[in-house]
């Protein structure tokens, strides 16, 4: 079938929905926040039910049109990204909140609707979805379970998939299946459900999501410490944790700071300059409990690990200090950064650290590096950026090159390669550094099942 045939019948198919194919609307589309890789799609389609998309998945099939599922487009690993003639499926128009149950405290979703939109409606009845990151404003609950997307409050709510009570999912075959059906519990075998999760589409789309909720922590206090090195950060994360539950525990350095500083929009916490800041928050409930925080800190200081700080006064003062952690990636966008998202576990980050420390300051002496993350979770965000002068090509090639390395080193600490942005098209030539032969060609008869004409974003985590 024809390109233009193909697009005739898309409008058939698609006919509450809209498709586009002009040249704009294919450039914003076909990318996601990568940017690195050129989009190319053949039209986006915007389905507004369930029946469309099974329709168009059929379709798709008979006629071996590639498709590729679209949220707010703001990963990081390419998976989202169309660049091969692929027809975009958008869900900007299944976007509502169809159902409260204030019993089971759950919230059923179509695919689009935004993170923002349902922090917000958890907030108007008194409850907290707790799975938060700065993209919240533009992401997809979709593309959120697809990629079991993780943020900034992972050590105490864990990531996306801890989130989703069921799914209603189309397969690559068109299939509707619904999976858990919201249930506690359900003891009946393999839980199909937690596949789609994480699955970066690649197995059909995410069509129904229901969405747990909690309650909404209390009298939240953030503590932004400015820390000498990398291994007192752990001192200081092991030393609060004895006495205190933290909602969140994250770093980042001097360098990440002075530029989200030289943006203009965000404040130095405090004049001392250090290394490394450490960004920890708790739910301060009593008195004791902010004796307590200050008794560590004072600990902190005493034991040289800690050179100054800050504790949040006010709501204002803590949603400043998050800016100094939230707003890095954004800032930092600017030098087209080559990211890495690497994680071990957390008893493993001091020795794992020191190593790819010693690795990048090694092969990257010219390249300015951003070292950021959710230490708590033993999640690392190593960012090199690119000097003005060097062209994209050579800078990701150098780049690709000493990522073995540290690709090695995550190995060794049997840690990930991607710890929360997916594999995407960025991260599948280095999946064998986590994954095992053996279990990818699990995934990949997985996929055939699921997807027999690898139809379903082909080529991203893996090659069929
Ligand atoms: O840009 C990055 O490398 C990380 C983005 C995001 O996961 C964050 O933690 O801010
Ligand atoms: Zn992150």
């Amino acid at each position: 079938m024809s390109q233009p045939e193909i697009i005739a019948q898309l409008k058939d198919i698609i006919v509450e929905g809209k498709v586009l194919t002009d040249a704009e609307s294919l450039s914003f589309y076909g990318k996601d926040w990568t940017k690195v890789f050129t989009p190319a799609p053949l039209a986006i389609v915007f389905p507004r039910s369930i029946p469309e998309v099974q329709a168009l998945v059929r379709f798709a099939n008979k006629h071996k049109v590639q498709l590729v599922a679209s949220g707010g487009r703001t990963g990081l690993s390419g998976g989202a990204v169309a660049a091969a003639g692929e027809v975009v499926v958008a869900f900007d128009y299944m976007n509502s909140i169809k159902d409260f149950n204030p019993i089971d405290r759950t919230v059923v979703c179509e695919p689009g609707v935004i993170t923002e939109q349902l922090q917000t409606f958890a907030e108007e009845h008194e409850l907290f979805y707790p799975v938060d990151f700065a993209s919240a404003g533009s992401s997809q609950i979709g593309g959120n379970i697809s990629t079991n997307a993780g943020g900034i409050k992972v050590i105490r709510y864990g990531m996306t998939r801890d989130w989703v009570a069921g799914l209603k999912v189309v397969t690559g075959t068109g299939e509707l299946l619904s999976l858990n059906k919201d249930l506690v519990k359900n003891n009946t075998g393999y839980d199909l459900r937690q596949l789609y999760i994480g699955g970066e589409g690649t197995l059909g789309f995410v069509v129904e999501a229901t969405m747990k909720l909690v309650r909404p922590p209390k009298d939240l206090t953030v503590l932004l410490l400015g820390v000498p090195d990398m291994s007192s950060i752990m001192n200081v994360l092991n030393s609060f944790q004895q006495k205190i539950d933290l909602t969140a525990f994250e770093f980042f350095s001097e360098k990440a700071l002075q530029k989200v500083v030289a943006k203009g929009d965000v404040q130095r916490p405090f004049e001392t300059q250090v290394d490394y800041y450490a960004l920890l928050e708790f739910e301060c409930l009593n008195e004791q409990l902010a004796e307590q925080a200050m008794e560590v800190f004072e600990l902190c200081l005493e034991q040289g690990w800690v050179m100054d700080g800050v504790m949040s006064q006010s709501l204002t003062q803590l949603q400043n200090l998050w800016r100094c952690r939230e707003d890095i990636s954004e800032t930092i966008a600017e030098w087209t950064p080559y990211k890495n998202d690497i994680s071990v576990i957390v008893s493993k980050v001091p020795a794992f650290l020191a190593e790819v420390e010693r690795v990048v300051s090694e092969h990257y002496p010219d390249f300015e590096i951003i070292w950021f993350g959710h230490i708590g979770d033993g999640n690392i965000h190593l960012n090199i950026l690119k000097p003005e002068q060097l062209d994209q090509e050579s800078f990701i090639e150098k780049c690709h090159h000493v990522s073995q390395w540290v690709f090695e080193i995550v190995e060794k600490y049997q840690g990930s390669v991607s710890a929360e942005h997916g594999v995407g098209l960025l991260k599948k030539d280095f999946l064998q550094y986590t994954r095992s032969p053996v279990e990818i060609e699990y995934m990949k008869a997985i996929k055939r099942i699921f997807d027999p004409n690898n139809i379903m974003n082909p080529g991203k985590l893996v090659d069929m």
